[in-house]
């Protein structure tokens, strides 16, 4: 890739504040304290990516509210550009509740994010960086979402490089067909996705049949858990690099975190090996502490990560 613009990455989806029991193994009825956080795959991967370096742009939208102030700030303070999300007096930011082991309890119909549409989002913004980042769930939160993330994969003079992580959301989907999800990876340049996902979204066994339904996107990332991931590049066979064995406090944000490092490697044109490499390291460092982003990491980690 060689574009001169000057805003590396831009991503787009909703944001949440997240609340997370302060005691670990609790369940969420049992709970009587949560730690609050931030959540959001778009902006957990906007905010790691400006960490290691990289202009990034996130457009959402988060309500007039303490929580969206919150959110703001937070993803601002990773230096992420915010100039592009909107205030929404009249809805909602999202809320979400969750454990560390997969209980999931979302606050977010009709919040503020769910009003994004073609008309509010335009191309001209969103493709206004040499990637654009989109995931999966966006286009589960409404239909104006769902026509945006349509609208954003389309060809068209100028689209840059589009980044699909599928992300598929059981509790989002309910009774939507998640092979929608399979149309729009379809679209994109770069897709990733876990292999437990394209089982459980759409009934693929491995890797290679993956691959075999999603032959379009350019590169094909199918992450495989604590194994490693393949990655696969146009025509050729997969290339697999194993993951490094870490310690595990809370695997929330590992799919956006390998996003982040596999697309800041991309942005450095390093070669597809190194890319995974890049993606398990980003990876590793967010399952070892508590949260969905790497927030928490101090500037002596994220000269580690970017070096
Ligand atoms: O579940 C969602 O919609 C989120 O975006 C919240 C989390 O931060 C995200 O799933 C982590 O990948």
């Amino acid at each position: 890739m060689t574009g001169t613009a000057a805003v590396d990455v831009v991503c787009v989806g909703e944001s949440m504040v997240t609340f997370v029991p302060s005691a670990p193994g609790q369940r969420l009825a049992d709970a009587a304290a949560f730690d609050r956080g931030t959540g959001g795959a778009e902006s957990n991967v906007a905010c790691a990516l400006a960490r290691l370096g990289h202009a990034v742009r996130w457009i959402s939208r988060v309500g007039a509210d303490p929580f969206g102030d919150h959110l703001v700030t937070a993803v601002a303070a990773a230096g992420v550009d915010v100039s592009e999300v909107r205030r929404d007096p009249g809805r909602p930011t999202g809320v979400y509740f969750r454990t560390g082991d997969g209980e999931v309890a979302y606050y977010r119909a009709g919040s503020a994010a769910t009003a994004m549409n073609p008309g509010n989002v335009g191309r001209r913004d969103a493709w206004a960086g040499r990637v654009l980042h989109l995931s999966g769930i966006t286009p589960a939160l409404s239909r104006g979402c769902a026509d945006l993330v349509h609208a954003l994969t389309a060809p068209g003079p100028g689209r840059p490089l589009v980044s699909f992580d599928v992300n598929h959301r059981p509790a989002l989907w309910r009774s939507a067909d998640p092979r929608r999800l399979a149309r729009l990876a379809a679209r994109c340049d770069l897709v990733l996705v876990g292999e437990d996902e394209a089982a459980a979204a759409w009934g693929l066994p491995d890797a290679d049949a993956v691959r075999e339904a999603l032959p379009g996107p350019a590169v094909l990332v199918v992450k495989q858990g604590a194994r490693g991931a393949i990655a696969y590049e146009g025509c050729a066979d997969g290339v697999f690099v194993p993951a490094p064995d870490t310690p595990v406090v809370d695997l929330v944000g590992a799919g956006d975190a390998f996003a982040a490092g596999f697309l800041s490697a991309t942005l450095r044109a390093l070669p597809l090996r190194d890319r995974l490499a890049r993606g398990h390291a980003l990876a590793a460092a967010v399952i070892g502490v508590r949260g969905d982003s790497l927030a928490v990491l101090g500037d002596e980690a994220w000269g580690r990560l970017r070096a």
